[in-house]
């Protein structure tokens, strides 16, 4: 795969993005082109495999954003499996919403017949029963071994998109952002976790597994929290609310009524009113208050794009907690090894046609590694290309010194 390939893929990836002038649009855009590399991660089997399974209900509304991604990894289908296509798109949203480029590689394979494909339900639920942070660790653990702090990382994934309130089309929670105002930029925040505990959030008594926050109290909400997103501080399942009266969570004096992304102010520091005596969970809470303090940000995304780049390889590396251990199966573009070497597909390159769409003002391209084309992704011990030169040469060679032992008899 050539360069200029990839960056057609990239470029036409960054043309199905609204430009930010649809704000809406291009949130809801933005937050299904990462949600569907998670959905592929966690999904089905035990990597991502650019297929879902069509009869889960927990892929709801993907089915949107496919119609427009799809379109774009078919046009470059010679050179990109679905599945590098799908983690692309992830890597583009971050990067348009203001995130830290997102190391790719290349070679994951595709499954042969979506129809065909079963959910593991893998997915975490987003009000499991009992603490939910339990069963967060263990749908995390059990699939890639992240630590808390990836987890903690990962789950700010929700500073950008929203739930849609159909339940029959989507998750069925209101279509409110987790991060107040944030329709506005789509835009990937840590404010995310200064929320959690610096506004007040008060559980929803119509949709279980819902927190939402108003800036006025009994006002319209402005944004939202999961159990599991709480659950990163309490454990939404001990909180002793009364009958009568709001059952909320948060707000350490520091909410005059939200206005706007971060407008809670930072978790750390302050008491975080808790009338309801939740338990806190203190480990992922930790991490929360790290992140939460604005001059982390910049931490907070490139853990965070680090921690996508590990769920988007998940079985195709070995991790160990934290950091990448062993690696042989994806390809880096500068990696000339044979089996990486994909550039006999340039004969079948396809033109890109709306690459000149630039609706994005993102990062340039060269900060996303340039994938190649068909899934050749390479095991050491099954590269038969280069066994058989190997042969070859060993045969080449036994030849020479037959020929040379005779021709020197036949002389002397
Ligand atoms: C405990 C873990 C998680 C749960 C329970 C969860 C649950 C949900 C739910 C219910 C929605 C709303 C879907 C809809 O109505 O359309 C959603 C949206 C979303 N999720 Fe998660 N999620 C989790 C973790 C993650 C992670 C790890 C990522 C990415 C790395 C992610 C990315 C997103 C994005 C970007 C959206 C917005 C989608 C849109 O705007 O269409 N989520 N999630």
């Amino acid at each position: 795969l050539t360069t200029t390939q990839l960056s057609a893929v990239i470029a036409d990836l960054r043309g199905i993005i609204p430009p930010t002038s649809q704000r809406t649009e291009r949130m809801d855009v933005l937050g299904g082109m990462l949600r569907l590399p998670f959905h592929d991660a966690f999904g089905s089997g035990t990597s991502p495999d650019g297929c879902l399974d069509p009869n889960e209900k927990d892929h709801n509304g993907l089915e949107v954003v496919r119609a427009i991604v799809d379109p774009v990894c078919t046009q470059h289908a010679a050179h990109l499996s679905r599945t590098d296509c799908w983690a692309l798109a992830g890597n583009v949203a971050i990067e348009a919403a203001g995130g830290d480029a997102v190391k790719f590689r290349f070679g994951r394979t595709t499954c042969a017949d979506e129809q065909l494909v079963v959910d593991t339900d893998l997915l975490p639920l987003a009000n499991p029963d009992g603490n939910p942070w339990t069963h967060v660790l263990d749908v995390f653990n059990l699939r890639g071994a992240f630590s808390v702090r990836e987890i903690v990382a990962l789950m700010g994934a929700h500073s950008i998109g929203r739930p849609s309130s159909d339940p029959n089309l989507n998750s069925g929670f209101s279509a409110l952002p987790w991060v107040a105002g944030n329709l506005n930029g789509a835009t990937l925040t840590s404010a995310f976790y200064g929320d959690i505990t610096g506004r007040p959030w008060e559980k929803s008594d119509d949709i279980p597994g819902e927190w939402l926050h108003s800036p006025q109290p009994g006002g319209a909400s402005d944004s939202l929290m999961l159990n599991t997103d709480m659950s990163m501080v309490i454990d939404t399942s001990s909180c002793n609310f009364g009958t009568n009266g709001p059952k909320t969570f948060g707000g350490n004096g520091g909410d005059p009524g939200g206005g706007g992304p971060g407008g809670g102010g930072p978790a750390a520091g302050g008491a975080v009113s808790n009338s309801g005596n939740c338990a806190f969970n203190a480990e992922p809470y930790a991490e929360v208050q790290r992140y939460a303090e604005p001059a982390n940000q910049a931490l907070w995304k490139s853990e965070f794009s680090a921690a996508i780049q590990k769920m988007e390889e998940l079985g195709y590396s070995t991790w160990s907690v934290g950091g990448i251990i062993t690696d042989t199966r994806l390809c880096e573009v500068t990696d000339t090894s044979e089996a990486c070497d994909t550039s006999n597909s340039a004969s079948t390159t396809e033109p890109s046609s709306n690459s000149a769409s630039t609706a994005v003002s993102s990062s340039s391209s060269t900060s996303t590694t340039v994938p190649s084309s068909a899934p050749t992704y390479f095991d050491g011990f099954l590269d038969r290309t280069g066994l058989t030169k190997c042969l070859f040469t060993v045969v080449v060679v036994v030849v020479f010194v037959v020929v040379f032992t005779f021709v020197s008899f036949a002389c002397f």
